[in-house]
């Protein structure tokens, strides 16, 4: 039988005190509710204080841990750690070429790789050969990687092995990320490039990353948490990388697992307590819990891209984005009806609806999208709800709609600004935890959770979340406005999608296809509200 809980390898040196290394990793996997297997590159003899020898495995015992490991237990994220000496990596480099490539294609799985190039240890010694004196070169793992985190000295000696000599951080990690053809994040945590005295922040340089929205490919991302002073916080980089893979494994996109596992540290490093006479291990808490554990995101690099403004303002004096407001909302959502026409409106209008969406995405001329904009305000004003319209901001403004829906692609070019001086709510989408955090930073009057099930209505670059992640998410932080779970609805999953804790559920299909739009919401509404439909 297959394991429920997804596997994940860890490539790393062993740590005998137990804080860093393959230890900090096993401990990390099995926290987030993976299954950890090693591959041992090296045993370390270290305690909190010394690293006093370091002896690399033979080649053979390498490639038998790995070559054992992948007939049985094959991963579904792999986490690279310490590699003793440049030939550990021409081997492992060329063994995962050989093996995951052929893998991907038979198994339609790409395994993401996290590496963490690790050199010295936290109290200050060396860990790799002396004949890395100028670094190890990872380069023989260009197009292999999902990711690599290397802390700002590792940057800067990556950077310098491969005669990047750009002028600024931000060309300089591009030109790093596209030259190792992957994603990187490099972190603050340490006294580099990246050091600030009050806050731990790490920039997320992405390259290529699938299932996410094309507003956060290619694109730097300032990562920025209050830093915690406990100084106990040996193996904190272990613990990002094995937590970044962990997450991967259970199914997040890259963005999210990134966000996730630095809060992760976050929390570990802040509930640390210490363990010898050095640096402390880090407290294994669990999935992260709440938004301030989340760092701030904004874009690095604004001024020379082009991207939407709230992402470019955000500062440490202004917590989570610009000083707009959106108002909350007087009424609760309940079932949330997205509909196409205003036909469809008026029946689920007069069937009671509180809370529905004009979604036009086809439309004859701009006069007859305005017109039917016009219309629909006027009937939701009849009736007094709350009518969302979907992109079409500029007439929502123009004609005074109680409020508009915008995507993460659409608030590149929306004037949140003129949204919010016209008084007007603003419902935002997300595709998980990160999107999620995004949009929470706008303070909106509420946040769409999708797409939770395959749906036909929409092509999304998203991967369905499932209802397992949507738990998560709505467990992870309580964003101040209600949470309304999308995509694949309809009333045989209502009771499921409730029970995740969200607060409203939008449905297209399960409205507008029904035979009587009015009748279809009034029976969500009973399922919705009291577990039954109405006889
Ligand atoms: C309630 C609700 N949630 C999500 C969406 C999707 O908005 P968006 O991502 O902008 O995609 P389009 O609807 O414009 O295709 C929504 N409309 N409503
Ligand atoms: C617009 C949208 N955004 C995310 S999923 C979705 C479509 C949901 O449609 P349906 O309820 O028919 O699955
Ligand atoms: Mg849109």
């Amino acid at each position: 039988m297959r394991s429920a809980k997804p596997i994940v390898w860890t490539i790393a040196g062993s740590d005998s005190g137990g804080g860093a290394g393959i230890q900090a990793d096993l401990a990390t996997i099995g926290d987030l509710g993976g299954h950890g297997c090693s591959v041992i590159t090296c045993v370390t003899a270290q305690n909190s204080v010394a690293v006093n020898g370091v002896e690399p495995v033979s080649d053979a015992l390498l490639l038998n841990q790995l070559n054992t490991l992948l007939v049985d237990l094959p991963p579904k994220a792999i986490k690279i750690g310490l590699l003793a000496n440049q030939r550990q990596i021409d081997l492992l480099a060329d063994w995962l070429a050989t093996h995951f490539t052929s893998h991907a294609k038979v198994t339609g799985y790409q395994v993401p790789i996290i590496l963490d190039p690790v050199m010295v240890a936290s109290c200050g010694d060396t860990l790799v050969s002396a004949e890395a004196d100028k670094g190890l070169d990872f380069s023989p793992f260009r197009q292999l990687l999902t990711l690599m985190t290397p802390n700002g000295h590792e940057f800067e000696a990556l950077s310098a092995l491969v005669g990047n000599d750009s002028d600024g951080i931000s060309a300089k990690a591009q030109n790093l990320a596209r030259y190792l053809g992957c994603n990187l994040l490099i972190t603050g945590g340490d006294k580099g490039a990246f050091w600030q005295a009050q806050y731990a922040e790490d920039h997320f340089v992405c390259h290529r990353v699938p299932h996410t929205s094309a507003l956060h490919q290619h694109r730097g991302f300032r990562l920025s948490s209050e830093r915690s002073d406990n100084p106990n916080h040996h193996g904190s980089g272990c613990t990002l990388s094995s937590a970044i893979a962990s997450f991967l494994a259970h199914g997040l996109v890259l963005h999210d697992a990134v966000l996730l596992a630095k809060a992760y540290v976050g929390q570990g490093i802040a509930a640390a307590s210490p363990v010898g006479a050095g640096s402390g291990p880090l407290e294994r808490c669990g999935w992260p819990k709440g938004l301030k554990s989340l760092a701030k995101i904004s874009l690095i690099d604004a001024e020379n891209c082009k991207g939407p403004d709230f992402l470019r303002h955000i500062s440490h004096h202004t917590p989570y984005g610009l000083a707009l407001s959106f108002p909350a909302l007087t009424q609760p959502i309940g079932i949330y009806p997205v509909v196409g026409d205003v036909k469809t409106l008026s029946q689920v209008l007069a069937a009671g609806a509180s809370t529905v969406q004009l979604r036009i995405k086809q439309v004859s001329t701009t006069d007859e999208l305005e017109r039917q904009i016009v219309d629909a305000i006027a009937l939701g004003r009849e009736y007094g709800a709350q009518l969302f319209i979907n992109d079409h901001w500029q007439l929502a403004v123009k004609h005074g709609a109680f409020g508009v829906h915008l995507g993460q692609e659409d608030l590149f070019d929306a004037d949140l600004e003129a949204i919010a001086n016209a008084g007007m709510a603003l419902g935002l989408s997300s595709h998980g935890v990160f999107e999620m955090a995004l949009a929470c930073q706008l303070k909106p009057s509420y946040i769409a959770l999708g797409h939770i099930f395959p749906t036909p209505t929409k092509s999304m670059p998203s991967k369905a979340q499932g209802l397992e992640n949507l738990k998560h998410l709505v467990a992870l932080f309580d964003p101040g406005c209600p949470r309304v779970a999308i995509g694949g609805i309809d009333k045989s999953r209502l009771e499921a999608v409730k029970a995740t804790g969200v607060d409203a559920v939008a449905l297209v299909r399960a409205v507008t296809q029904a035979p009587s739009p009015g009748d279809a919401y009034l029976e969500l509404l009973s399922l919705w509200e009291n577990g039954d439909a109405a006889s």
